[in-house]
């Protein structure tokens, strides 16, 4: 990296996303001159900054910060986690809920850090399948449980706004490890979380 540190890093990528998004809202009919908009490609340049955070974050570190040793050996469940991604394809969002559950091994977790590795994977550009394997891959692998399983069900945007234009479909994605692959068990998860 030809910065000295992240603080720079971020200014020269707020600068050089900004005059591209300035090109960009021209190029769309606008006029970014006029008073509404002077400040917008800075906002936008800010805000994608924002909404792509999870790159620069390091969700096993997340996990390993709050591990600690526990005999409890039943389902623990974090559900309805919202969550804020944008579709790879076209970069809009798609917004839901995700539902966690794993099973301890000798070891458990803060409760906080589901939520929080949900937006370190939801903050990049994405495929609902690809976010969905990504949180359950790295719980599996980090806290090594019995069992961990993950819903998400989401709607996208750009099925709503523009190309197909459907308001009402969501698209649920699940993935399961260890006990999850069991019927009983997944069966147990899906009910406690209403499904
Ligand atoms: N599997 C999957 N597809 C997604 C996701 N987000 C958006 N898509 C789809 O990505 C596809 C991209 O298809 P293309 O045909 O290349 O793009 P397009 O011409 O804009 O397609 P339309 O959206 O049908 O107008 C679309 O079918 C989107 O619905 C996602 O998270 N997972
Ligand atoms: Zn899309």
């Amino acid at each position: 990296m030809p910065y000295k540190n992240f603080e720079e890093y971020n200014i020269q990528v707020t600068d050089d996303v900004k005059e591209r998004y300035k090109n960009i809202i021209e190029d769309l009919g606008e006029n970014t001159d006029r008073e509404g908009l002077i400040k917008t490609p800075e906002r936008a340049a800010k805000a994608m900054q924002f909404l792509t955070q999870g790159y620069n974050q390091d969700p096993v570190e997340i996990l390993k910060s709050a591990m600690f040793k526990e005999s409890y050996n039943e389902m623990v469940i974090v559900k309805d986690i919202e969550l804020y991604s944008l579709c790879e394809h076209h970069i809009l969002p798609f917004f839901g809920k995700a539902h966690i559950a794993y099973i301890p091994n000798g070891q458990i977790v803060g409760l906080s850090k589901l939520p929080r590795i949900v937006d370190v994977f939801a903050r990049r550009l994405q495929v609902q399948e690809r976010l969905t394997e990504q949180v359950l891959d790295c719980i599996n692998d980090t806290l090594k449980p019995q069992g961990v399983a993950v819903v998400i069900e989401a709607s996208h945007m750009c099925m709503m706004m523009r190309g197909v234009q459907k308001q009402n479909s969501i698209t649920t994605t699940s993935g399961f490890r260890g006990q999850f692959e069991k019927i009983e068990t997944r069966n147990e998860f899906l009910k406690l979380i209403g499904k």
